[in-house]
């Protein structure tokens, strides 16, 4: 565990995104300031279009910010000191990042595509595949290892997507739309799973959803509009979920 003095997972400062140039530019993220506490759920969410993705790929170290951002420090590294290889080695460490498009390998097992985060910190294969199984069978998967992932129904894809960002233990873990194809019952199993990762108070989560329904799950939820975060609403039991989120919101 690194020095714990921060109470952040992640913090933002005066963050601007930008992609294209001249008549073309499109200024995506304007000014964004945003705090990811460890111990937390946080769930980022607002209308389509209005930057969630681009931040979190930001915070993920997928994508860079413009230059001039004042602070973006993610498990207390300066991401804008590091170089490329650098924050691909963070991220490997660090992050257990969920795509909207799942990302699984076709050619490879359920298990062989969980334990791909394993193998590339150096873990061997035999025990990346032990402990891949373990984590199948905690997101319902535990029969379905050997299966190829065109096997599988969208949810149970997004199911693999999550064991594998959970299996090496990052103290991150950022997802776009978690739960979007799941049944209720397995959004609950997955929330669950969440919720043990951000009950360590060294750990937490950060999830971009539109589904109300894992709301309650939230210890804070931030809400973006237009580029920027224009909403925080930090929940516990006093101050429950507001009226306006726990019926949705508009997108
Ligand atoms: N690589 C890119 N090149 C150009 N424009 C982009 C790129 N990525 C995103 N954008 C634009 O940036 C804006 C924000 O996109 P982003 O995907 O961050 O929104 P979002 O809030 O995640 O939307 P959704 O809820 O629909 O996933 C959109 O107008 C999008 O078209």
């Amino acid at each position: 565990m690194s020095d714990a003095a921060s109470p952040f997972a992640a913090r933002v400062r005066g963050l601007n995104k930008s992609f294209g140039d001249g008549s073309s530019r499109l200024h995506v993220l304007k000014d964004v300031d945003m705090d990811v506490r460890l111990g937390d759920i946080t769930m980022l969410i607002g209308p389509s279009g209005c930057g969630k993705t681009t931040l979190i790929s930001i915070l993920a170290g997928t994508l860079k910010p413009d230059p001039g951002t004042q602070d973006l420090t993610v498990l207390e590294q300066d991401l804008q000191k590091l170089s490329t290889a650098a924050v691909t080695r963070f991220r490997a460490q660090n992050i257990g990042f969920i795509f909207q498009a799942f990302n699984l390998i076709p050619t490879l097992s359920l298990a062989e595509n969980v334990s791909v985060p394993l193998l590339i910190q150096g873990v061997g294969a035999r025990t990346a595949e032990k402990k891949a199984r373990d984590v199948l069978e905690q997101v319902g998967l535990g029969d379905r290892a050997k299966s190829r992932p065109n096997m599988l129904s969208g949810g149970q894809q997004q199911r693999v997507a999550i064991a594998r960002a959970l299996i090496h233990e990052p103290r991150l873990i950022i997802c776009d739309e978690p739960t979007a194809a799941l049944d209720a019952k397995n959004g609950q199993v997955i929330m669950e799973l969440f919720g043990n990762v951000a009950r360590s108070p060294d750990r937490a989560v950060l999830i971009v959803t539109h589904d109300n329904r894992i709301f309650p799950h939230a210890d804070r939820i931030a809400a973006m509009d237009d580029g920027r975060i224009v909403e925080v609403h930090d929940i516990d039991e006093g101050h429950p979920l507001p009226e306006n989120l726990r019926h949705g919101f508009h997108q």
